[in-house]
């Protein structure tokens, strides 16, 4: 796939339905991938360490919405990874966030969606973007960068790179355990640019909800001094409202907020 897609441009100049409007193009400065997004590994995620990496996760999701997972083998691979990940949920569900145990089975997570991206080298990576920026709408997603830097997360007023690993799993919070952790932990924007030296390829594990499952913040996640900050709605509610306003996470969320 690569060579078929990557071919294509030949030094062409950028097409014109590429070009991003100029307050949405990343420009020509260069970002470098930051070290300050949180690494956790999950080969500690059993015995002792476990309670140490659940407190990592979540001071992560917390601050940055975003976090990367290594494991120590040669290969990642998502499913031995999952299963990984899913040992440390369960710590969470019991020892943090105080979730029955099943919570994030069935309706919130039934639907899982791979997704390939390919981005091919690009003539001017000033003026466009591989992904616009955007908040994933999903529960959590999981991404295997592979080894060319381009996704980069907007924090304190400025985008920051995703350093590539080796060998690690980008997780980024989504909108609907923002909503469900009644704001503690964080869905983060994010984006994806594009380089003139060489193709990048990316794989996203989507987790999503079914259509039908209500979503609403959950009772053991709202402080005593605290209100639930968002109604209860079926995720296909969401989804609807969230197609016509990617780009604007304040947009996609107010509609299902309560102001008290
Ligand atoms: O390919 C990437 O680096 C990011 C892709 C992404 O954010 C998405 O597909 O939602
Ligand atoms: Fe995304």
């Amino acid at each position: 796939m690569e060579k078929l897609v990557s071919n294509w441009f030949n030094d062409q100049a950028l097409p014109q339905s590429y070009i991003f409007p100029p307050e949405t193009r990343p420009g020509n400065h260069t970002i470098p991938g930051c070290s300050t997004i949180p690494v956790v590994d999950l080969s500690k995620a059993s015995g002792l360490d476990r309670t140490g990496i659940v407190q990592q996760i979540l001071k992560a999701s917390r601050e940055f919405g975003f976090f990367q997972r290594t494991r120590p083998a040669s290969t990642p691979r998502i499913r031995n990874d999952l299963a990984g990940f899913k040992q440390v949920v369960q710590t969470m569900k019991r020892k943090r966030l105080g979730l029955s145990s099943g919570f994030f089975g069935d309706k919130l997570s039934e639907s899982v969606l791979l997704s390939v991206n390919h981005y091919p080298p690009c003539p001017d990576p000033s003026l466009t973007l591989g992904v616009s920026r955007h908040c994933d709408p999903n529960l959590l997603t999981i991404l295997h960068q592979g080894d060319v830097s381009g996704l980069q997360v907007y924090r304190d007023g400025e985008w920051i790179g995703v350093e590539p690993l080796h060998n690690a799993f980008v997780v980024n919070i989504g909108h609907q355990l923002q909503i469900i952790s009644n704001n503690k932990l964080k869905s983060a924007e994010h984006r994806a640019v594009t380089n003139s030296e060489v193709a990048r390829t990316t794989a996203a594990f989507f987790i999503y909800p079914s259509d039908d499952c209500i979503i609403e913040p959950v009772k053991s996640l709202i402080d005593t001094d605290e209100s639930p900050a968002y109604r209860a709605f079926r995720f296909k509610e969401f989804q609807l409202n969230y197609v016509s306003r990617i780009g604007n996470p304040e947009e996609s969320l107010e509609p299902f907020k309560l102001h008290v």
